[in-house]
């Protein structure tokens, strides 16, 4: 098989191998050091002063062009990240996600064309009940990525996780816990893994959004 890593033109790339691999057996994996250590500071800043500018707005359920409001199912507070705009810490952020999805789509022929993200905002005390990340009008999403902006002295006991409802090896549903600790990364798999964010006490920082096939 020589041949066929050459024939790729990629350099094997060892966290990105533990990423595919902990997606393929769980469908999900959990990475501490994905994005380089600098961006976590200047994007927060950048997400801060959009906010109290008032930049950002509810979120909604349903998809883009369909959206209704619902704070009994969320009650975050979103700016979706334009890729055309974008200033110096955003494009190393998206330079990274580039990075990743060029070697899905060469290792895995994943087939990601589109993405799309956005910064949240969960004030203290608001949530987002368990839900699945693609809508009754597929839109594509086919890896959901979360990056945690939460300030450096966040600890587990401020709450704010992140549930992953998964199944055992007999079928049984159960829950894993992911504390939103800075620097954080979680990647799943869209269309399989239902999920919810608990409340936190204090306000919780984060950016989300979707690598997709098409649309
Ligand atoms: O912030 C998180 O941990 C997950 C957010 C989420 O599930 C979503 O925005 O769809
Ligand atoms: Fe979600």
């Amino acid at each position: 098989m020589a041949g066929l890593v050459e024939q790729l033109d990629f350099e094997e790339n060892p966290l990105f191998e533990r990423l595919i691999e902990d997606i393929l057996r769980d469908g999900y994996s959990i990475l501490d050091t994905f994005f380089p250590e600098e961006t976590i500071n200047g994007l927060r800043a950048d997400l801060l002063y959009k906010y109290e500018e008032d930049y950002f707005k509810k979120a909604a359920i349903g998809n883009r062009t369909n959206e209704i409001i619902k704070t009994e199912i969320r009650g975050d507070f979103i700016l979706w990240m334009d890729e055309t705009k974008l200033n110096t810490v955003q494009s190393s952020f998206f330079n990274r996600i580039n990075e990743l999805s060029d070697y899905l789509n060469k290792t895995c022929f994943l087939g990601i064309l589109k993405k799309e993200f956005h910064y949240a905002v969960y004030p203290a005390g608001k949530f987002y009940k368990r839900h699945l990340d693609t809508f009754q009008n597929d839109d594509g999403r086919r890896l959901s990525v979360v990056y945690y902006l939460n300030e450096n002295d966040w600890l587990p006991e401020h709450g704010g996780e992140l549930v992953l409802y998964l199944n055992d090896e007999n079928g049984k549903e159960y829950a894993k816990q992911v504390f939103p600790m800075p620097g954080r990364t979680v990647i799943f798999e869209s269309q399989k893994i239902e999920h919810e964010v608990k409340p936190a006490n204090r306000q919780r920082l984060s950016i989300t959004g979707w690598l997709k096939t098409r649309s």
